[in-house]
């Protein structure tokens, strides 16, 4: 099933929530919506299942119109971060659950249940638990009976929302790598919201990175890393040290840098930003350096250095047994090169997210 999202737009009591989103999201595609809190991403999932209306905008998925059409005739399957299982019914049950209330004219026969029941029960590696109550399973193990329940009714489309929020560091990654393999043998198309970076990297086939109701860029893990598409991007992928610096044919300059790491980029003449993450420059000691080293931190393997001048401070991380690490104590004078990092003109207009989602082209992925 192919969803196709227009220039949709959503506002709450006069706040925007949603500015005008396009997406399309292939039959069989797994995509990530990626982005801080309140940026819209659940508002975007809830309208795609009919829990909420858009002001405007079209929603359009296998060529039918779905803004007509009720949310018990769009047969989706849902899972919340809060596993919302029945607490009276048995594993079992939880997963019959949706087949069992259809309409008796569109219900399969009691037999024809039980064996899709225990298909999914088998295929979810969760057979040993059917006869469980959902007080009696552990947290991971209620977002597996979740996931069954949500595909038991074969859904057109699967929408996760934060699914494993609730859930320690390493059950999280234990089902991250068991959701791939259910999505890639069930081929359903997915959609998936997360606030984790890691999650939606591993998992998506695309990731759609989500700002204040925007789409700031959609690519895979590499392109967003490396080429972040604007400034947001940028800082949420990490890079929080912008140094202001002036462009000369594509080559950025500013006093107490060495920009000769950069490749040149095709900006205009004049004022600019460079983002840069902490692990992406390398102080080199110079006694008429610009930078001074003011703290200098080992945990072990890397060195944390804070360099300060007149107006600014930044913070380098520096494996401990690099080069350039050694005799960088506590005041000594530096210049900093850049190994990596992306400039923004700070003359230029926002490129529009068309031609931002033109410039990577799909990547075929899978763990
Ligand atoms: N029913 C509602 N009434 C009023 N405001 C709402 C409603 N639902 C959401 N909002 C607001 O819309 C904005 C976007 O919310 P949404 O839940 O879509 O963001 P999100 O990106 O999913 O955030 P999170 O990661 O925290 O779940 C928030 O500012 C939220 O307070």
């Amino acid at each position: 099933m192919s969803i196709v999202i227009e220039n949709m737009t959503k506002s709450f009591g006069g706040t925007s929530v949603l500015r005008g989103i396009d997406l399309t999201v292939d039959s069989g595609e797994l995509v990530a919506l990626l982005g801080p809190s309140g940026s819209g991403k659940t508002t975007l999932l809830k309208i795609i299942a009919g829990l909420e209306w858009p002001n405007a905008g079209g929603l359009v998925v296998n060529g039918s119109d779905w803004l007509g059409l009720a949310a018990q005739d769009r047969r989706i399957g849902f899972v919340f971060q809060h596993y919302a299982l029945f607490p009276h019914m048995s594993v079992r049950d939880n997963i019959a659950f949706g087949l069992t209330v259809r309409p008796r004219v569109e219900r399969p026969g009691k037999a024809v249940i039980a064996a899709r029941v225990d298909e999914l029960l088998q295929f979810l590696q969760i057979a040993h638990l059917a006869d469980r109550f959902p007080g009696q399973l552990s947290g991971g193990q209620r977002q597996r009976v979740a996931l069954g329940r949500a595909l038991a009714i074969e859904p057109t489309v699967l929408l996760l929302d934060e699914p494993f929020g609730a859930l320690d560091a390493a059950v999280r990654r234990d089902l991250r790598a068991w959701l791939r393999r259910v999505h890639e043998e069930t081929g359903s198309t997915t959609i998936f919201v997360t606030h984790d970076q890691e999650e939606a990297f591993e998992l998506a086939d695309r990731v759609v990175v989500m700002g204040d109701g925007r789409i700031e860029q959609i690519g895979d893990a590499d392109q967003i890393h490396d080429h972040p598409a604007t400034p947001f991007v940028a800082r949420f992928m990490g890079a929080t040290i912008e140094l202001p610096v002036q462009m000369h044919s594509g080559r950025a300059e500013a006093s107490g840098l060495d920009t000769s790491r950069l490749p040149r980029r095709a900006l205009p003449d004049g004022p600019a930003t460079l983002f840069l993450r902490p692990t992406e420059i390398v102080p080199v000691a110079d006694p008429g350096g610009r930078w001074q080293v003011v703290r200098c931190a080992s945990n072990g393997a890397v060195l944390r250095i804070e360099l300060s001048d007149d107006a600014a401070t930044v913070h380098v991380d520096l494996p401990r047994r690099a080069p350039e690490a050694q005799g960088l104590a506590v005041g000594t004078r530096a210049n900093l090169r850049p190994e990596a990092g992306a400039i923004f003109s700070d003359r230029r207009a926002p490129v529009p997210v068309q031609s931002r989602q033109q410039e990577f082209p799909r990547k075929e992925k899978s763990l």
